[in-house]
């Protein structure tokens, strides 16, 4: 695990947050699929999925060699407004040039242990099963309470080192039936992105960045590099 410190931006607003979110990710994108022909992302749902909206379609690059895993994803039906990927294929099909095939999509159809499972099986068709998967970029979020994508404070998830993906059914937020990455997963990464905007984040920010709680985002460790961006209301608790 890297003992690096993370990288902490701070913008202005919500709408410097989105153009820098957009510019990491595109220069992330086009150097992977330089090197690879590919470029493998996961997505979390939450909030970040309005700044994907705003900032992607003005990203450059060969869209066609992107393919969008997930963090995280809660057992809902794909219509469900609980859904991450219905959410995902609203805010960006037409607006960006992919096709919902570039998706690597969880079956909600299935319970969770089984989704769990089967979504290992789905990503080592990307990922050689003989290690870990090694995500070119991960993006997440952080919740009120600290949790990142389905991991929550004080749950034994929080120690799973046996798979890449698990299941959960006792989430603490809605809806309780969860699939999430598990922490090797995450830490395995090339880069992990935290982006968070808004007074409502600043709080939870600071017992992360500043006061070092042992809570499930300040886990978020990876052998590559780790980078905060965040609007000035949500870094207000950072010492400049
Ligand atoms: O439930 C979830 O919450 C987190 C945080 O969401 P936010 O709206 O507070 O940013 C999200 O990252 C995760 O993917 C989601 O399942």
């Amino acid at each position: 695990m890297s003992s690096e410190a993370p990288t902490i931006v701070v913008v202005k607003d919500e709408g410097e947050l989105v153009a820098k979110l957009a510019s990491v990710i595109e220069e992330a994108a086009n150097k992977s699929i330089e090197e690879e022909e590919i470029f493998k992302i996961g997505l979390s749902g939450g909030s970040l999925i309005k700044f994907l909206e705003k900032g992607l379609p003005d990203i450059k690059t060969d869209w066609s060699k992107w393919r969008f895993f997930f963090c995280d994803e809660r057992i809902v039906p794909e219509e469900s407004s609980d859904s991450t990927y219905g959410a995902y294929k609203t805010a960006l099909i037409g607006k960006v040039p992919i096709t919902e095939d570039q998706f690597i999509s969880v079956n909600t159809d299935l319970t969770a242990e089984a989704a769990a499972k089967d979504y290992i099986q789905k990503l080592a068709v990307f990922f050689s099963p003989d290690c870990l998967p090694k995500f070119h970029m991960l993006l997440l979020g952080v919740g009120p309470d600290g949790h990142t994508c389905s991991l929550f404070p004080n749950h034994n998830l929080l120690e799973e080192t046996t798979v890449w993906v698990a299941p959960i059914t006792n989430s603490p937020k809605p809806p309780p039936a969860r699939i999430t990455l598990t922490f090797p997963v995450l830490n395995n990464a090339e880069c992990c992105v935290f982006a968070m905007a808004g007074a409502g984040k600043a709080d939870m920010v600071k017992r992360i960045l500043a006061d070092k709680e042992n809570l499930p985002a300040g886990r978020v460790q990876p052998e590559g590099t780790c980078l905060w961006i965040l609007d000035e209301a949500a870094g207000a608790y950072l010492k400049k």
